[in-house]
């Protein structure tokens, strides 16, 4: 069961850094993909835009190349050169005059206009700067901007104001890939389409939260970004973030962009402040076969953090005395995005004691194996009296639905087309970036002012040892990391 595809009408969407790793990996393959499924109409225009020269048909071969590469090719088929038709490329350094008139000159007028900010960030300013000074938007005039938004507070309320002096907010598009996956979406569905979940939604029935977001591979080729930035900046504030507001906010009056970006702004300021002893941060450690972090990055004295683990608080009525324990890291021993909810005890057991204490607990998997497992006390099955088991009601998703129900539409499809329609209820909205970093910046600053060293663990594993005394001191344990 997939869902139905919501015509759009032609647009122009520009990629400027049309030839770099995020453009060739997720912009073009998603965009191909949209076509393929005739959500891009015939008349529309893919335009990338880079600093090194090239003509056209040498991009067009470069996205075809993407396309095999990154699985959405028909291999030369009548679709896939009808899609290429639509590419083209002009030449434009974003600090520099040339190239601006050639690209006004492939705009089509009246019609959407989506310009994609796939630079480097220092670069965001000058972009928007050069687009309204060349006379290139229009009132259907969107810009996407990609991640980092910022590396702190300070850095990303600068940002907002320079968009903000070229662009108004209802224009500017901030991705956070993770809300256009489908699970995540569906935390808001499992959460506001079902009323047996939301009476039990809160401190007096929930013990505790916990979300990981494991990965299995490393830092791969974004070593310099991700050294000056580490898991807090690249994951734990934006990401983790976002599925901790899903999953703690209180019901939008309705599905649209400011009802629900207003509750989860309220979430993030509802957040207390991180204590020091509530924080883990690990590095990865070589193992012979790979390359531990400092070799991948090439810092042998790299001190940045690629697990971090903490326990945080949603400081209002319905949350107060639930904490939430949160996780990433690279190089652990699965991929696997999951939420637990782990509710409290029952308050007594009549069957006494050596029956056992049991809590439910709630999983919901983003990543892989997308699905809900309800955990179930019962009693175990013979004659030796009534002692208590759990066990699991589980549901897969893609069992459920069909196995094309998760993978049809990617995150980037989701939000390139979400642009195109004008819908930004899954982009962050300026404010709520600014309240992430006020979270995020103390943390961070506490840590480099106390000489905070992360912690060894190693590759294949759940992380530092400390990260399960986070839990332990508590009376509690991580659930597992499965893949
Ligand atoms: N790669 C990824 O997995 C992810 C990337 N991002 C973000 O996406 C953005 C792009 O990243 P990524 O694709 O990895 O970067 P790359 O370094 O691979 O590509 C950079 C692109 O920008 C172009 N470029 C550089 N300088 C200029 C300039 N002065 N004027 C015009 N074009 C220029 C390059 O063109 P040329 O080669 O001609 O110089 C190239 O097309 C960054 O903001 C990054 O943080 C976010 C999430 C994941
Ligand atoms: O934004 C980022 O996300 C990826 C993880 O994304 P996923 O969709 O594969 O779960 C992460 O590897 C990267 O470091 C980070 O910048």
């Amino acid at each position: 069961m997939v869902s139905r595809v919501i015509p759009v009408e032609p647009f122009d969407l520009v990629i400027f850094g049309g030839t770099g790793d995020l453009a060739r990996r997720k912009i073009l393959p998603a965009l191909y993909r949209r076509f393929r499924a005739g959500q891009m109409p015939a008349g529309s225009r893919v335009i990338g835009a880079a600093r090194s020269a090239r003509s056209t048909n040498d991009y067009r071969a470069f996205v075809r190349e993407a396309l095999v590469e990154f699985g959405s090719a028909d291999e030369g088929g009548q679709v896939e050169s009808a899609f290429l038709a639509l590419v083209h490329f002009v030449q434009i350094d974003v600090t520099g005059a040339q190239g601006w008139a050639e690209l006004a000159a492939q705009l089509q007028p009246d019609r959407v206009r989506a310009y994609y900010f796939s630079v480097r960030p220092r670069l965001f300013g000058a972009l928007a700067e050069r687009i309204q000074s060349h006379g290139l938007a229009t009132p259907d005039t969107r810009i996407v901007v990609e991640k980092p938004f910022g590396n702190d507070l300070a850095s990303a309320q600068l940002l907002n104001a320079t968009l903000a002096a070229h662009f108004e907010e209802n224009q500017i598009y901030r991705i956070d890939h993770y809300l256009g996956k489908e699970t995540v979406q569906n935390l808001m569905a499992i959460r506001f389409g079902n009323m047996m979940f939301e009476p039990l939604w809160n401190s007096q029935y929930v013990d505790h939260i916990q979300i990981t977001v494991a990965e299995s591979v490393g830092v791969g080729g974004r070593g310099d970004y991700y050294d000056r930035a580490g898991a807090m900046r690249d994951m734990m504030q934006n990401h983790l973030m976002q599925l901790l507001c899903l999953i703690a906010m209180e019901p939008p009056a309705k599905f649209d962009p400011d009802a629900v970006r207003d509750e989860k702004l309220k979430v993030i300021r509802a957040l207390g402040p991180v204590e020091p002893h509530h924080i883990v941060r690990g590095q990865y450690e070589g193992n012979g076969d790979l390359p531990g972090y400092r070799d991948e990055v090439g810092n042998a004295r790299s001190f940045t953090e690629s697990y971090i683990a903490l326990k945080a608080h949603v400081s209002n009525w319905r949350w107060a005395g639930t904490p939430i324990y949160l996780r990433t890291g690279k190089r652990l021993v699965a991929r696997s995005s999951v939420i637990n909810v782990v509710f409290k005890d029952a308050p007594h057991s009549i069957f006494g004691e050596a029956a056992g204490r049991h809590a439910n607990l709630l999983s919901i998997r983003l990543q892989p194996n997308e699905g809900i497992t309800l955990k179930v006390t019962i009693k175990e099955p013979g004659p030796g009296g009534m002692r208590l088991v759990d066990v699991p009601l589980d549901m897969s998703f893609a069992e459920a639905l069909g196995p094309d129900s998760q993978s049809a539409t990617d995150a980037y499809e989701r939000l390139i087309m979400d642009v195109i329609r004008g819908n930004q209820t899954l982009f962050m909205r300026g404010d709520e970036v600014e309240a992430a970093w006020a979270w995020t910046d103390p943390i961070i600053s506490g840590w480099t002012a106390a000489g905070d060293v992360p912690k060894p663990y190693e590759i294949g594993s759940t992380g530092p040892g400390d990260a399960e005394l986070l839990m332990k001191r508590d009376g509690r344990q991580w659930q597992g990391i499965n893949p």
